[in-house]
């Protein structure tokens, strides 16, 4: 007999009301076992709010939604168990060391005193953080007490990993070294489920992703699908003193599939980034600078919004 192996979350028309304000506006979403999924969209768009139903501490208020199969609603209790949630603050204990704020999360988990000595010692070599382990909380890096917050959310070898934001405000060398964390843990097996307003860590850690704005999903797929059916391979910057993008923009209109006019540079989508650079130049086009690079992310999502993802 074989067995099939169901989505570890399944929401169909999701919806979360606050008073007359609908921040999650019936979204359809299913993520696998063994995935690493991602809400990718600009702050407000209800990533944090969706993320909070998943975890069994916010109820929704409108279509259906199951965790491991059980209904939040009802079984909170046993999906938190099997749940780890990385906030998106850091929550930790500075009154305590870095070794104590796992040993004490996971006496909250109910493992015996011996267990926790054994997890919080594994947990520490995971974070990077076994020669800190005697340190207090508070002096660490931001990247640092991510690494923690993120091991101690493993404490009780959840199946699923929530992360809200999980790199927001780190510089990029913790940015990667996180990256490089989530890595290991989603080919452990852990299935991650990561909220994000940048594109590059979707693009890093993401196997699959729906883009959300505004309550809604606008699309949904791999990275480079995603990239594929919504963007052109290159895109060419030209940028101009703010303004003087408008009167050249007839000059270059024909030389891309689509042109996205920003306050400071135009963005042409095309194939061929280096042949339209060279036959804007030709017509007499000279920008402050110019730039050919690939698609990605940030491309799809002003194509879907008309909007930039940052703020
Ligand atoms: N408890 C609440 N009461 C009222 N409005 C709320 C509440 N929580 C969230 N909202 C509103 O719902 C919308 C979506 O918020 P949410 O935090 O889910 O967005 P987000 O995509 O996670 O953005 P961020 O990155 O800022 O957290 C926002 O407009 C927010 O102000």
């Amino acid at each position: 007999m074989s067995t099939v192996d169901h989505p570890l979350v399944t929401a169909t028309g999701l919806a979360k009301r606050f008073g007359d304000f609908e921040a999650v506006r019936g979204i359809d979403v299913e993520v696998n076992r063994g995935e690493a999924f991602g809400f990718l969209g600009p702050n407000g768009a209800g990533k944090s709010s969706t993320m909070r139903m998943v975890a069994a501490v916010s109820p929704r208020t409108g279509g259906d939604l199951r965790v491991f199969g059980l209904d939040p609603d009802v079984d909170g209790p046993r999906i938190r168990a099997r749940l780890g949630v990385c906030p998106q603050q850091d929550t930790l204990d500075n009154e305590l060391t870095v070794r104590q704020n796992l040993q004490v999360y996971g006496r909250y988990f109910g493992l015996s005193r011996a267990r926790v000595r054994e997890r919080a010692t594994e947990l520490l070599e995971f974070a990077q953080l076994t020669d800190r382990a005697d340190d207090q909380v508070e002096p660490l890096s931001g990247g640092m007490k991510r690494r923690l917050t993120i091991a101690r959310s493993l404490v009780n070898e959840p199946d699923l990993l929530l992360l809200d934001e999980p790199t927001t405000g780190l510089d990029p060398q913790a940015r990667h070294l996180l990256w490089d964390r989530l890595f290991r843990l989603k080919q452990s097996g852990v299935t991650l489920i990561i909220t994000t307003h940048y594109m590059d860590e979707a693009e890093q850690l993401c196997d699959r992703l729906v883009v959300m704005d505004q309550g809604r999903i606008a699309a949904e797929g791999s990275p480079a699908e995603l990239i594929g059916r919504y963007s052109t391979r290159e895109v060419l910057e030209l940028r101009f003193v703010p303004g003087g993008q408008e009167a050249v923009l007839p000059d270059v209109v024909d030389l891309a599939e689509r042109v996205e006019v920003l306050p400071d540079r135009l963005l042409l989508y095309t194939e061929d980034g280096e042949g339209a650079l060279a036959a804007a130049h030709n017509r007499g086009v000279r920008p402050i600078s110019s730039l050919v690079r690939r698609s990605s992310l940030e491309d799809v999502f002003l194509r879907l919004t008309g909007r930039s993802l940052v703020d």
